[in-house]
């Protein structure tokens, strides 16, 4: 590998100022993208996506980590910064100039891709509920991804918390979803109004019987009215307030009260 300019002047010779439009916040320390790199694990030879490298500073940690990296970049200003990037590690960058929302990023790989982002705010969780929604066992190895603060602890959170509801469920219900290192505003240039954290999540088996779009109607209902007891919020969904009882899940409870595992075995029981 030559070595390469530090990311301040790349962002300086290719005239990138942050753009809040596009949800640019680059981080620049090579020690924190090191770190980020790693969460994946061992990434030598392996597939990974990137979603918005930007100027490219976790794009250098993971090519750096030995990975093959596809990336998906939206602002054609970053385009010949990562030109550059590429030179650097022959063979191991592809860079896509597009909207990561309407990419086929299944389609861009042979096997199954950890995928790896600093997520421009605006489209993260729409990304992130893309793909927990996948066909399971998922096209991707594992999600390593930045997240605000408040949205990393929606997507790990557990029952009888403020931050429990579908977006845990979708997370947890087929996969685990952990904190992987909190991440402070200051690290940012510019820097965020709140503070991050790095989510790492890992597909695990998917519980049979369970039909997804039943999952889905049923969280909707529940967390719709999220402070009302079962018998009211999931009246919409039919045979769900009757089931629920007869599985055991006393109907008077709030959806905030009820596990991952019991939102499960309703489904189930739901599904045909
Ligand atoms: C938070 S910045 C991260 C930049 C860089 N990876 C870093 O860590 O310094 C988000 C990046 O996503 C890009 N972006 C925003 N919306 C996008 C979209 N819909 N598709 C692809 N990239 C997008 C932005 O242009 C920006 O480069």
């Amino acid at each position: 590998m030559t070595s390469l300019p530090p990311l301040r002047e790349v962002i300086r010779r290719h005239g990138l100022s942050a753009s809040k439009a596009l949800g640019q916040n680059f981080l620049f320390d090579s020690q924190l993208l090191d770190r980020i790199a790693r969460v994946p694990g061992d990434l030598s030879g392996q597939e990974v996506f990137e979603v918005g490298p930007g100027p490219g500073g976790l794009t250098r940690a993971l090519l750096g980590a030995g990975a093959q990296v596809t990336a998906v970049e939206r602002d054609r200003r970053c385009i010949p910064a990562l030109a550059e990037l590429g030179d650097a590690f022959p063979g191991q960058l592809r860079v896509i100039e597009g909207d990561a929302l309407e990419v086929d990023a299944p389609a861009l790989f042979a096997g199954k891709p950890h995928i790896a982002s600093n997520l421009p705010y605006n489209v993260g969780t729409a990304l992130l509920v893309g793909w927990l929604s996948a066909d399971w066992e998922p096209w991707w190895a594992s999600l390593t991804l930045m997240f605000q603060k408040e949205v990393a602890e929606r997507i790990v959170a557990a029952p009888g918390t403020d931050h429990y509801g579908r977006l845990a469920v979708l997370a947890q219900w087929r996969s685990s979803a952990r904190i992987a290192m909190p991440v402070h505003r200051s690290a940012f240039t510019p820097p965020p109004k709140v503070m991050s954290a790095v989510v790492h999540i890992v597909p695990g088996d998917e519980p049979p019987g369970v039909q997804f779009r039943v999952l889905e109607k049923l969280t909707a209902a529940a967390f719709g009215q999220r402070r009302k007891m079962l018998r009211q919020s999931l009246k919409g969904v039919p045979g769900a307030v009757e089931t629920a009882e007869a599985l055991g899940i006393d109907p008077t409870r709030r959806a905030e009260t009820v596990s991952v595992a019991e939102f499960v075995r309703l489904a189930r029981a739901l599904s045909n």
